[in-house]
């Protein structure tokens, strides 16, 4: 066998380097990949969560407390160093007033932001507009909470008889009728909003963009679900308190890493969990 020249050993070697370097690079990246981080929050207190009325798709404002809850949120944002690169919420104002107001705090006002009816609050058809603990002594608080919480029992159906109706339908009329829900489960919800998740949102993570997602506490308890592979019997049991971050750290398959870290002190984000949770009681 002609024996090899010294030009020949070195392009094997460096051909053998460069695997090496290459096969190196790759474990590297793979064992040491920094998760993708992604900011969720709640909107503020609402005039309607004040008034402690079910509200769903109803456009209500945001409290003055809620309007601070926002701020505080964006400071605790601010003072963790958190920037973004694009916003998601959807098109009710309550959520879009209280990313305004975190934007502002972290000198972003001008963000990309993308509105979508799919991250709106779950509808709660005929129960819209009622009482939650007027509405709990007259069906009991038991019918209430699965109402509230459960994962595929619809709250009674809102029809166009409905006092809210009009008010609701003018705001979707670029959506088909079927889109429009008439209530929702939290099954609906996840329904509707996943393929906003799987569509839009997931490849604006794997491109390395630093989100935030400023939306409502049924559709994040959905995407939550979804993300922590949730059971039916454990969603029941999880309230998002109003306007308090929370972090998602995800991997390449955007599988949590760390799940719903709030930007809050234990104490008081049990706190404020409790009380959406008591929301639902009668007095
Ligand atoms: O839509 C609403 O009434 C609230 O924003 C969420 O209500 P819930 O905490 O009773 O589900």
């Amino acid at each position: 066998m002609a024996k090899r020249s010294k030009n020949d050993e070195v392009l094997d070697n460096l051909h053998n380097t460069g695997i090496t370097y290459i096969l190196l690079l790759y474990v590297t990246k793979k064992v040491f990949k920094m998760p993708f981080k992604v900011v969720m929050i709640r909107h503020g207190e609402s005039e309607w969560n004040k008034e402690n009325k079910f509200c769903g798709w109803f456009d209500a404002s945001l409290s003055s407390k809620g309007v601070q809850e926002a701020k505080d949120a964006g400071i605790a944002l601010k003072n963790e160093g958190y920037q973004f690169d694009v916003a998601y919420t959807s098109v009710l104002k309550r959520a879009n007033d209280t990313l305004t107001e975190v934007l502002k705090a972290l000198n972003q006002e001008d963000l990309n932001t993308k509105k979508s009816w799919r991250l709106n609050e779950r509808h709660y058809g005929k129960l819209t507009g009622l009482n939650k603990a007027e509405t709990a002594e007259k069906y009991g608080d038991k019918q209430v909470h699965i109402w509230r919480r459960s994962f595929d029992v619809p709250p009674p159906e809102m029809d166009k008889s409905h006092k809210y109706y009009e008010e609701i339908a003018k705001n979707y009329k670029d959506l088909s009728e079927s889109d429009i829900p008439k209530c929702e489960s939290l099954k609906m919800t996840i329904e509707r909003a996943l393929p906003y998740w799987n569509d839009e949102i997931v490849p604006s993570i794997k491109s390395g963009q630093k989100i935030i997602i400023a939306a409502h506490g049924n559709s994040l308890r959905g995407i939550v679900k979804y993300l922590d592979n949730m059971s039916d019997e454990a969603i029941m049991g999880l309230n998002l308190p109003t306007g308090i971050p929370f972090v998602y750290e995800l991997d390449d398959d955007m599988k949590p890493v760390v799940s719903m870290k709030f930007l809050g002190d234990e104490e008081t984000v049990k706190k404020a969990m409790d009380a959406v949770a008591a929301q639902g009681k009668s007095k």
